[in-house]
């Protein structure tokens, strides 16, 4: 009996770790002033899965999706400690700049955030940043990302019309557009359908979908449904600690630590 119990734990940790990392996260600690955001933090992101980070309001999630492209670091009280290793090479690590992690890690906004430009200026701004300016180039680039945004459709014919001008759900689709053009290798999205309608999430939802078979995605959702829809793997956060994270099936059918199965079936939160 204990030899099977073993056998099968031996089996489910091996299933663990079957992937490729993307991000490796080692003991990351991180403060704003004195208040202790996140604790301990360490687990490995898969490459070509859907990550979710899920908790309660105030938990650290949106802290550490940020710590990925370092883009907390733009609050001046933050300070840290520990490790995150993105394809082996350490992102706190002086040489790795910045601009070369942000090329490589692409982000998604709660609020849709698109340029006042037009649709095509949107997506053609990284490209050009980047030294791109043969029009015939920009053009195929621009067509490229708004297919893979699965909006190429519904503006292909307004192209040089005023982003604002289109709904919600196709502005954030449009800010996913502009994420791809610069051919990033992770999308961090954090809660990118919580100012969405329910069609436009759903669109955002099998947009993810198609998406992680080219990148890697990690998404901050306030949403367990949602979560428990698209993601491969999921990752519990409570009080700027990583209580459980395991296979979303997992995590959602058979929790192993108590704090999560409370979180899940709503008793706090
Ligand atoms: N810019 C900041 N300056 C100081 N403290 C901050 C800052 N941003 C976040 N915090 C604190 O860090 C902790 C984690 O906040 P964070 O926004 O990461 O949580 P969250 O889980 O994303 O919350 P929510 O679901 O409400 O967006 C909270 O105690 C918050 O008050």
């Amino acid at each position: 009996m204990d030899i099977t119990i073993n056998k099968q734990m031996v089996q489910k940790n091996e299933k663990e770790q079957d992937f490729t990392p993307v991000f490796k996260i080692n003991n990351l600690n991180l403060w704003y002033g004195q208040d202790h955001a996140l604790k301990d933090i360490k687990f490995d992101i898969p490459e070509k899965q859907v990550t979710a980070i899920i908790g309660p309001s105030g938990c650290g999630k949106s802290t550490f999706i940020k710590t990925l492209n370092r883009m907390v670091e733009m609050v001046p009280i933050v300070r840290m400690s520990g490790e995150i290793m993105y394809r082996d090479k350490n992102i706190f690590n002086p040489k790795y700049g910045v601009e070369e992690l942000r090329t490589q890690v692409g982000m998604v906004f709660q609020k849709p955030n698109p340029f006042p430009k037009s649709i095509y200026e949107n997506v053609a701004y990284g490209p050009r940043i980047h030294g791109i300016k043969n029009k015939k180039v920009l053009d195929e680039v621009v067509e490229k990302s708004l297919k893979g945004a699965a909006i190429w459709d519904e503006v292909k014919d307004r192209l040089h019309e005023n982003a604002y001008g289109l709904s919600g759900g196709q502005q954030q689709r449009l800010c996913i557009a502009r994420c791809l053009a610069i051919e990033p290798d992770v999308i961090l999205m954090d809660e990118p359908t919580s100012a969405l309608d329910p069609i436009s999430t759903l669109k955002v939802e099998e947009l993810v979908q198609e998406l992680k078979k080219d990148y890697s995605i990690v998404i901050v959702t306030h949403n367990m449904q949602q979560a428990a829809r698209i993601s491969d793997r999921t990752a519990f956060f409570l009080n700027g600690e990583v209580v459980e994270y395991t296979d979303t099936s997992t995590l959602f059918s058979n929790p192993s630590d108590k704090r999560t199965e409370d979180y899940i079936t709503g008793r706090f939160g």
